[in-house]
């Protein structure tokens, strides 16, 4: 089947600053990614070269197997970009409707409205809505069409607790039908539940493609953490192979391992003299400093 996304060696310059550096990526159908990474990574220059909305100064684009600047090749797409403003003098509902005719087989109006939680504003004038409903709203019109691809450019700046739970609901449908999600985002929660697929990205450049569980156990350092008894040796545990550090906190001593199950089992076989163990830590965002310290900067 013909990949949504290839891009081949890409470079983006922008004067003498490089903002995208030998990028290759293949997005599949299906796929849901989220591309990650520090401000000025180059996330929103990369979507804009998927979207044909930027000209790599090197390297191919391929979208949905042809130019992304074909306008042919967006009919099955919807786009959410950052900063982009609503229809003016055109209330919520009739944004919709206009959108809705742009479509062979646009979704219900109805359905739009519940999907971006609107309901209640649907005779409201759109550029009178509030910051994240404006996104919510947007959100619909990307959706009007039915879309087979929806790349979203930091999706839930601006909303609140509620809206952004709407907001994932939503998305989650939409993947559940087997369409294609590729988003950027700063929230790492957002990413960990919507996607299967994490691209985290620094300074232009690709610095670890995986799953989320793949992320975060390669660079979150799951902890196990524990009181030992009086006078125990913890050597033997600095050598343990999926030990990355042992270090102690207060009166705890804290095992930062790539593997809290296998390290756990060694604990409790080997009858080690401690107590209180508790596991933590391994989380996309743990995963997201280390690995941009590693091979970068920070967030
Ligand atoms: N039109 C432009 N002219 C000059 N420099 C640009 C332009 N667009 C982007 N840049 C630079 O390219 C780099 C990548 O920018 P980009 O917006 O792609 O990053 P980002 O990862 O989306 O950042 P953020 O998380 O802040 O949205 C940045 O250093 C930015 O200043």
């Amino acid at each position: 089947m013909t990949p949504v996304v290839v891009l081949e060696h890409v470079q983006k310059t922008f004067g003498s600053h490089l903002a995208v550096s030998d990028l290759s990526l293949t997005i599949d159908r299906g796929e849901s990614i989220a591309i990650l990474g520090p401000n000025g990574a180059g996330k929103t220059t990369t979507i804009g070269m998927m979207l044909g909305l930027q000209k790599p100064s090197s390297g191919r684009v391929w979208l949905l197997g042809g130019n992304p600047s074909d306008p042919k090749r967006h009919i099955d797409i919807g786009v959410v970009l950052q900063n982009v403003s609503v229809p003016d003098r055109l209330t919520v509902k009739e944004c919709l409707n206009l959108f809705r005719q742009f479509y062979p087989h646009p979704r219900p109006l109805e359905d739009l409205l519940a999907m971006a939680g609107l309901e209640d504003d649907a005779r409201k004038m759109a550029q009178s809505l509030s910051g994240g409903k404006v996104r919510r709203l947007q959100f619909a019109l990307a959706m009007t069409g039915n879309p087979d691809v929806l790349f979203l450019d930091e999706p839930t700046v601006g909303m609140d607790v509620g809206s952004k739970r709407k907001f994932w609901d939503a998305l989650q449908t939409y993947v559940k039908e087997g369409k294609t999600l590729i988003l950027t985002t700063h929230d790492l929660h957002e990413a960990d539940a919507m996607t299967n697929r994490v691209v985290v990205m620094n300074h232009g450049a690709v610095i670890a493609d995986g799953t989320p569980e793949a992320i975060k156990k390669e660079f979150a350092g799951r902890q196990v953490s524990f009181v030992p008894g009086n006078g125990i040796d913890l050597t033997p545990i600095t050598q343990w192979p999926e030990v990355v550090d042992v270090h102690v906190a207060g009166r705890r001593t804290v095992v930062v391992t790539k593997d809290s199950d296998t390290t756990l089992r060694r604990l409790i076989e080997g009858h080690w003299d401690i107590r209180d163990i508790m596991v933590g830590g391994g989380g996309l965002e743990e995963a997201f400093v280390r690995l941009t310290q590693l091979k970068g900067d920070s967030i």
